[in-house]
């Protein structure tokens, strides 16, 4: 019979072979894969070091940044101020300014909202009980000192004031994870129509470039906002309708501001058709008042009649005097009030439509169009002093010849009614200018003008 050879010593060899195999291959294993770890973790801890320092987060207290820090290429000329972002202080100010203390009332984000029109409509707002949360850039297109004092005053009415730019993303986008703004009042913009000559990207920066970056962080929000955003009486351009209704052509803008308004209004259709968004556009017409623009002729002329200084009145090339249809800005606020009351809510979310969306644009202006050489007379009587006049052809500089809006339309849909004329807003102009800049009233314009420009 043949016998089986025995095999029990060669098989525990070879047991033993696999055995040393594997402890020998788990070895170099774990060697490896202490290697491979060490390596990863050292890229990690670099890629983490390199966002931290590039990207500090928004809600981190402990690194305070300029928000615009990091932002394209947009970021360096619109960034002016130093404000702190992030951090539970802070979102608590955002979330505190933005509640709304009346039943149904509004949270609004205000952009602009230490210009001259912001901020009248911030503490209008506020006043009747709404939130408001303002955001604006601080640019020195004219004097930010005025920019302070309007924002001393809206902080006594507890309204907090972001400092950053449209353009700012990350910010914008922030904001709307704090607070569900339920309007957005959009006012802040690149202003003044000569100032484009000078300075042409200014306006693509802010009045497209800005309005398109606000528009897609709206747009994706929920819930998404309705918005009332500032348009211009100069997107009429060389219309030769008298008085102008939002039915006239507006494709013949004479200035490039201008140009970017009318842009911002096709914009707004395409952000409603597409999104969902409520929209509506107030064309404004030359608004004036207490708190203006020092950019504006009856601002500056105010200023070179007290100082003895020439001033330039412009007529047309055939002899005519230029007019506009100066608003006061009391009316104006009540005109942006009732679009927003009016506005319906936008239908869409997080990014898609959902419905169709209200869509509007309405002249805001007082109906009433007065020469600029009547302008100067009424600041003459109210300053008592003689202005140095010098009368010239209005330079080819984007300047329209005359403006004259019909505001049925506001006034059916929400009332909007203008009340004061020329010489009673300009009084109250010139009462907080000689107040605000400390200067003696003269005999015309006695009286004292509080803080917050009511008589
Ligand atoms: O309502 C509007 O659409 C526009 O109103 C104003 O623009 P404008 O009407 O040109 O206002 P001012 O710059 O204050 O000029 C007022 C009038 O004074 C005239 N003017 C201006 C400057 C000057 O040295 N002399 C002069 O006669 C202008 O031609 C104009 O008729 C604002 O500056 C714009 O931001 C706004 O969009």
């Amino acid at each position: 019979m043949p016998t089986t050879p025995d095999t029990s010593k060669t098989m525990k060899l070879e047991r033993y072979n696999s055995y040393l195999r594997k402890l020998h291959s788990t070895k170099l294993l774990n060697a490896s894969s202490k290697f491979l770890f060490r390596v990863t973790l050292l890229i990690a801890l670099v890629l983490i070091l390199f966002f931290t320092i590039t990207y500090p987060p928004l809600s981190d207290n402990s690194h305070p940044y300029r928000r615009h820090q990091h932002h394209s290429f947009l970021s360096t000329s619109l960034f002016s101020g130093s404000s702190l972002v992030g951090g539970a202080s802070w979102e608590k100010q955002v979330r505190h300014s933005s509640t709304p203390r009346r039943l149904n009332g509004f949270s609004v984000l205000v952009t602009g909202a230490v210009g001259f029109i912001g901020s009248h409509c911030s503490l209008a707002l506020k006043k009747r009980g709404d939130g408001v949360l303002g955001l604006d850039n601080f640019n020195d297109y004219y004097d930010p000192s005025l920019k302070r004092a309007r924002q001393n005053l809206l902080s006594k009415h507890q309204i907090f004031i972001v400092e950053g730019d449209l353009n700012d993303d990350a910010l914008l986008t922030k904001l709307f994870d704090v607070v569900p703004f339920t309007h957005i009042l959009h006012l802040a913009a690149q202003a003044g129509v000569r100032y484009a000559m000078q300075n042409p990207q200014s306006y693509v920066r802010s009045n497209i470039a800005g309005f398109v970056n606000l528009l897609e962080v709206a747009k994706a929000a929920n819930p998404q906002p309705a918005i009332v955003w500032a348009s211009s009486s100069s997107v009429y351009g060389l219309n030769t309708e008298n008085p102008f209704s939002e039915r006239d052509r507006t494709d013949q803008p004479a200035s490039l501001y201008a140009a970017t308004k009318k842009a911002g209004e096709e914009i707004a259709h395409t952000y409603n058709h597409i999104y969902g968004l409520s929209l509506t556009g107030l064309r404004f017409f030359t608004v004036y008042g207490p708190w203006g623009r020092p950019d504006m002729a009856y601002f500056f002329f105010t200023k070179d009649i007290l100082q003895g200084k020439p001033i330039d009145i412009y007529k047309t090339s055939d002899q005519k005097e230029v007019a506009r249809d100066f608003t006061y800005i009391d009316d104006v606020v009540k005109g942006c009030l009732g679009a927003l009351d009016t506005a319906e809510k936008s239908t869409g979310s997080g990014g898609k439509k959902k419905g169709p969306a209200q869509l509007r644009v309405y002249n805001l202006g007082n109906t009433s169009p007065v020469p600029v050489g009547r302008l100067v007379s009424i600041l003459e009587g109210l300053l008592g002093t003689k202005a140095k006049k010098h009368v010239i052809t209005m330079p080819r500089n984007g300047d329209v010849p005359f403006t004259h809006a019909n505001v049925t339309l506001a006034y059916k849909d929400f009332g909007y009614k203008p009340t004061t004329d020329l010489a009673s807003g300009l009084r109250k102009f010139v009462k907080w200018y000689v107040n605000y800049f400390g200067m003696e009233p003269t005999k015309s314009i006695k009286g004292t003008q509080r803080a917050d420009g009511s008589s």
